[in-house]
């Protein structure tokens, strides 16, 4: 006899909370034990189990495996305790997870495209365990957070942020596609792990790979056509000429680059706000040249024009630093996205540095406002650099964004005691909270430090092109995600508050940032003709939520 299909089908299944009628109806009757169960009394005894595990990793573990069990409960208990629930299915547990993909694989979840398999491309979409399908989050495994190439453990990712979708877009569980594309992995210590997954074989590259990436979107297209795609944690040399090849062809969007760019710009919101400036008169300096930190740049850019920079003005007032130093218009090194942001060296010329200006000499020659790290570099934000930087500037406003926790370029504890209190921060992972408020004063209650990911865009990107219809993910749209997220900073109305919403908010604050997402789509011709009550009434149908 088979198993029966409705217990074991993670979408359907209400394990002991099937009712004693439930269970005459479907079979299921000596399949469970006696008592029935509420969803409340499950998603309890579950934290119960989530607590009692001895590691992060562990519990990561125990929820993804809930996961695949249960998802109307596994999304449930996350609901139950976003801010508990975050750090282990997301950044930092998930790095952990990563790394360790193999070792903890259990059951398949969506689609690994492997290039041994290239010509079968089609079949395997065709294989995909559900049809129709809103969002898919696809990955190379190449750059994994801060931690480099995972191979097929950055599988971890995708599955990890279209749980996300779900549980703060709404996106439903059954319309979400987790994809890996395998082409290999450069990881020796992979290569050389005798339960390593993935195809065991150096990255495959140049046109072999662009080859590989355009048949697959081909054929997405082909099954897919409305889908919207979003890549994630591709390398730098990628994530750029990828979007670009694409975001005019399909409803597509690069997280790190535009995801990013518009969580950080939400932040800097509130953070001049409270500062009492704006952009455009500060002097603002990116650590790390890669995707994450050009697409930042970027929108910092855009903004500072907004409020009325010229282009000149607004890239003599954007500073970008890689591990060579500043980017210059002399380097022969740089893509044409580092170009945009390079420096006449004339420019530096006078600070009497020789090579190329690093961080140290940028904080000590310019009065730098804005101090944004995307780097990976762990600790590179040092107490000398941000003690300069304070003795300047009124409210420095500091944002170590590199993800997990280990890669932080600094601990907001740290630059709170630099600053006695006066730098703004926001960091990309979870950090303890801090005892001073926004002014610098001691503050009788814990003041959570604002984490500053990209977890605050792009579930309400995927609510918004899926209730508005869209057929392509603009720049406006982006900029209106930010904006939406940056009139929503709690610090806004209290310098006591963090800079963004607190993560009990984040449902609401995604449907309103999918609204003013879904607007921007109508307004630019991208999605069908609707008013904000009808967007407002499409975000509220296709938003779905767990229960029985
Ligand atoms: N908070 C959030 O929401 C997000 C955070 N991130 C984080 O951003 C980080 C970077 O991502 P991405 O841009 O794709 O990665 P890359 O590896 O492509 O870029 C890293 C950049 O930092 C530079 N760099 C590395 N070490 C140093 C150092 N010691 N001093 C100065 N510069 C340094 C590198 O220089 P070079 O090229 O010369 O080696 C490169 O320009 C990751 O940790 C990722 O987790 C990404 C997306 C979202
Ligand atoms: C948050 C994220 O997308 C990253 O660190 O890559
Ligand atoms: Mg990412």
């Amino acid at each position: 006899m088979e198993p029966s299909p409705l217990l074991n089908d993670p979408l359907r299944t209400k394990g002991t909370a099937f009712t004693e009628a439930q269970r005459r109806e479907h079979g299921l009757l000596g399949l469970l034990p006696h008592s029935v169960t509420t969803l409340d009394e499950q998603v309890r005894r579950s934290w119960n189990e989530v607590r009692r595990q001895a590691t992060d990793l562990d519990r990561y573990v125990y929820l993804r495996s809930l996961q695949d069990r249960n998802e109307n409960l596994f999304y449930s208990v996350l609901a139950a305790d976003v801010p508990t629930a975050l750090p282990l299915v997301y950044t930092p547990t998930v790095a952990e997870g990563c790394r360790r993909f193999s070792e903890l694989w259990r059951r398949p979840r969506g689609l690994y495209l492997s290039w041994p398999d290239r010509e079968h491309l089609r079949e395997m979409l065709r294989n995909r365990p559900h049809s129709d399908v809103d969002v898919i989050v696809v990955t190379d495994g190449q750059r994994i957070l801060g931690i480099g190439d995972q191979g097929v453990g950055g599988m971890g990712i995708p599955v990890g942020k279209l749980s996300l979708y779900t549980l703060i877009g709404g996106i439903d569980p059954a319309r979400t596609l987790p994809i890996l594309l395998d082409v290999g992995t450069d990881n020796a210590d992979l290569l050389d792990d005798e339960f390593y997954l993935g195809w065991r074989h150096r990255r495959i590259d140049d046109e072999a790979y662009v080859a590989f990436v355009e048949d697959i979107v081909a054929a997405v297209e082909d099954e897919m056509p409305d889908v919207l795609l979003q890549w994630e944690d591709f390398a730098t040399p990628h994530a750029a000429p990828i979007l670009e090849r694409y975001r005019d062809r399909l409803l597509t969007f690069n997280d790190d680059i535009q995801g990013t760019a518009a969580v950080a710009l939400g932040a800097l919101q509130g953070a001049a706000a409270v500062a009492g400036t704006r952009l455009r008169d500060q002097q603002v300096v990116m650590l790390g040249a890669g995707s994450a930190g050009i697409g930042v740049m970027d929108m910092v850019r855009q903004e500072m024009i907004d409020e009325g920079a010229s282009d000149d003005e607004a890239r003599a007032h954007c500073w970008v630093v890689d591990v060579r130093g500043l980017l210059t218009t002399d380097r022969d090194d740089l893509s044409d996205d580092q170009r945009a942001f390079a420096h006449d060296p004339s420019d530096v010329s006078g600070w009497g540095v020789d090579g190329l200006p690093g961080l140290g000499d940028l904080v000590e020659h310019l009065d730098v406002g804005v101090l944004l790290g995307l780097s990976t570099a762990q600790g590179a934000f040092t107490e000398e650099i941000i003690r300069t930087m304070a003795a300047k500037v009124d409210r420095p406003i500091v944002f170590p964004l590199s993800n997990p926790t280990s890669n932080a370029e600094a601990r907001p504890a740290d630059v709170d005691d630099w600053t006695d209190g006066k730098a703004l921060i926001a960091t990309g992972s979870p950090f303890p909270p801090l005892s001073r408020d926004q002014k610098g004063e001691h503050a009788d209650r814990d003041i959570p430090v604002a984490q500053c990911n990209n977890v605050y865009i792009f579930p309400a990107v995927g609510l918004a092109v899926t209730a508005a219809r869209a057929t392509r993910v603009t720049d406006a749209m982006m900029r209106a995600a930010a904006r939406a997220l940056g009139d929503a900073s709690p610090a806004l109305a209290d310098s006591h508050a963090p800079l963004l919403p607190a993560w009990a908010d984040v449902r609401d604050v995604a449907d309103g940032i999918a609204l003013a997402v879904a607007a921007q789509a109508v307004a630019d011709g991208v999605a069908p003709k609707a008013d904000d009550d009808e967007l407002r009434a499409a975000i509220r149908r296709t938003r779905w939520s767990p229960g029985y």
